[in-house]
């Protein structure tokens, strides 16, 4: 599917949300932003950011904590291996360790087209990071001299994201005028101790290896299987969201004060399929040029539910929709299944 530089993607200030002041007119700007939320994010389950709240300077910080921490030995790195098997899914991932886009396989029953989903791993390396009393999903920590503050720095980060994404599902919850019954047990479902924050390193990709390897790939179309995404990216672009009417990809193109924002599939059954879990993915620059593509760092914040809690369809909305259009399902026994998938064995 083509990218199409002509289409862009939607632009939402949720400042009223985020700002903490109160009273006022605060209430009527809360309803103005989770209007035009709604209008914008439904279309395509994607939306640009502003007045996320997010500190630029905490931003700035954690592009550097990455870029040392992606900098180190591969020996060093390997010092907090992500394991095998379907938890815990922390510390460090390296080189083609992942199929984003294989998760993307499971929804087609075309055999060429899975194929193509699944032939190429991502040329990326990660390290995951998660609450620290999160027991089934534990945290792998390098040893504190290979890279220190580094444990300090991400948790910090970590739990700052989280009043983000509280916050954004406020306006989330007001947008689709959810009882207050409703609101409080999708609030419940997300306690913050399931949420998981991603360093992404995409290496460069020179002219020579990119006519050499034809399958390299940098992440593969796929839907997140969080509630939603936060992602933050370095300057150099690559990332887009699916756009449902002209079945192309739109860019995320970095802009300043800019947090790109999707749906996973966790929200869109929470919201009965009002807002749909955008489809998305990180492309290589050059390629059509037939020049180097510049290395890529990104950092993407899940929200996550409880992994017993049950996702499903809120009663307001099925009755608004005349129907109910998912099962109820726990996040645990979807997560895993997707888990498995993506996972590349050795
Ligand atoms: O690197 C990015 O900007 C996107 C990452 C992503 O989609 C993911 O980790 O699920
Ligand atoms: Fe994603």
């Amino acid at each position: 599917m083509a990218s199409n530089g002509n289409l862009s993607i939607p632009i939402v200030d949720l400042s009223p949300f985020t700002s903490g002041e109160a009273g006022g007119d605060l209430e009527s700007r809360k309803r103005a932003a989770a209007a035009d939320l709604a209008e914008k994010l439904q279309v395509n389950g994607s939306v640009g950011i502003i007045g996320h709240g997010v500190p630029v300077v905490l931003l700035q910080e954690a592009f550097r904590m990455v870029k040392t921490l992606f900098n180190l030995p591969y020996e060093d790195k390997m010092k907090a291996p992500h394991p095998d098997g379907t938890v815990p899914h922390r510390g460090y991932s390296g080189l083609g360790r992942e199929q984003g886009a294989a998760k993307t396989a499971l929804e087609t029953d075309d055999e060429i087209e899975k194929d193509a989903y699944t032939s190429a791993s991502d040329y990326k390396e990660s390290y995951e990071i998660g609450s620290e009393e999160n027991r089934i999903q534990y945290n792998i920590w390098l040893p504190e001299d290979v890279f220190p503050g580094f444990r300090h720095f991400t948790i910090e980060l970590f739990w700052t994201l989280n009043k983000t994404t509280n916050a954004i599902l406020d306006a989330l919850i007001m947008s689709l005028n959810l009882s207050e019954q409703e609101a409080n047990s999708v609030r419940a479902l997300h306690t913050g101790h399931d949420n998981q924050l991603r360093l992404l390193h995409y290496p460069s990709i020179s002219g020579e290896m990119l006519a050499k390897e034809k399958d390299i790939g940098r992440l593969g179309a796929h839907t997140d299987w969080s509630t939603f995404t936060l992602l933050f990216q370095d300057t150099h672009g690559g990332l887009e969201f699916h756009d449902r009417q002209t079945d192309e990809f739109a860019p995320a193109t970095p802009k300043e004060g800019v947090v790109y924002m999707n749906i996973g599939d966790m929200f869109q059954r929470i919201s009965n399929g009002f807002y749909p879990s955008a489809r998305h993915r990180v492309v290589i620059s050059g390629k059509a040029k037939g020049e180097a593509t510049p290395a890529r760092y990104s950092i993407p914040y899940f929200l996550v539910p409880q992994p017993d809690g049950v996702i499903e369809p809120q009663p307001s909305l099925v009755v608004a929709h005349g129907k109910q259009v998912y099962k109820p399902v726990t996040f645990n026994s979807y997560s895993e299944e997707m888990f498995r998938a993506t996972q590349v064995r050795e």
